[in-house]
């Protein structure tokens, strides 16, 4: 299921990012505070259990996260939206995925993967400010699938409408959260209006 997160503040700082004069300190700045501020909602639903703990003045029924958060950045762009997530949820173990895209078929190339033992049981995000023609997420999804993962999220910025449709068709049952629903892909494979090769602009590798 799609979710667009159409917070003010959200927008306002993924606008900052769609700017071409925007350079890579401002880009990797709002890129990091919009990861933290969509963590809200991505976790809204995480199951908690009931736990007793000692105040300073009595003894408290309250409730914990239940299970363990991974985070699974699609390497290099994904790396951007780390440590916004990362301050805000406590435990998150950080599995890595790298993936390229080749420039002329789209196709995405895996290059390495790295995960903790607990992927079966964990509930895993994934993480890449793009969600283009959907060729890189539905190869991440079923990465983390072959680990075992079964409580799998997509977290991307901006998608384009036919990479939601690819890793709807591909994986029904997650849940996708955007910042933004753009409007096409161009012939390049790049999403309009987007905001351009999130990882060139995160590293300044252009
Ligand atoms: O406008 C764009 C489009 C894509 N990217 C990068 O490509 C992949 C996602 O592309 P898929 O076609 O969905 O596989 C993503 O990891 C981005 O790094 C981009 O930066 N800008
Ligand atoms: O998907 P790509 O090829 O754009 O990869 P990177 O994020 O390393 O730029
Ligand atoms: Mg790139």
């Amino acid at each position: 299921m799609l979710h667009v997160l159409k917070h003010p503040l959200i927008t306002h700082k993924l606008t900052q990012m769609r700017k071409k004069e925007t350079g890579t300190k401002d880009f990797r700045q709002n890129l990091d505070e919009i990861g933290g501020l969509m963590v809200y909602e991505i976790t809204r639903n995480l199951p908690v259990q009931p736990v007793t703990i000692e105040t300073p003045v009595a003894t408290c029924e309250t409730f914990e996260l239940k299970k363990e958060v991974i985070l699974v950045p699609i390497l290099r762009a994904g790396l951007g939206m780390v440590s916004g997530i990362c301050n805000l949820v406590p435990t998150v173990k950080v599995a890595h995925i790298g993936l390229y895209r080749d420039e002329e078929t789209l196709e995405p190339h895996p290059y390495f993967e790295k995960y903790p033992k607990q992927m079966p049981e964990a509930t895993v995000i994934i993480v890449d400010p793009m969600l283009a023609t959907g060729g890189s997420a539905n190869a991440a999804i079923d990465m983390v699938k072959r680990q075992g993962a079964k409580d799998i999220r997509l977290v991307c910025l901006v998608g384009a409408p036919e990479g939601v449709a690819a890793v709807e068709k591909q994986h029904p049952e997650i849940d996708i959260y955007l910042a933004a629903l753009d409007e096409k892909l161009n012939e390049k494979g790049y999403i309009i209006p987007g905001l351009g090769d999130a990882g060139d602009r995160i590293f300044g590798t252009k």
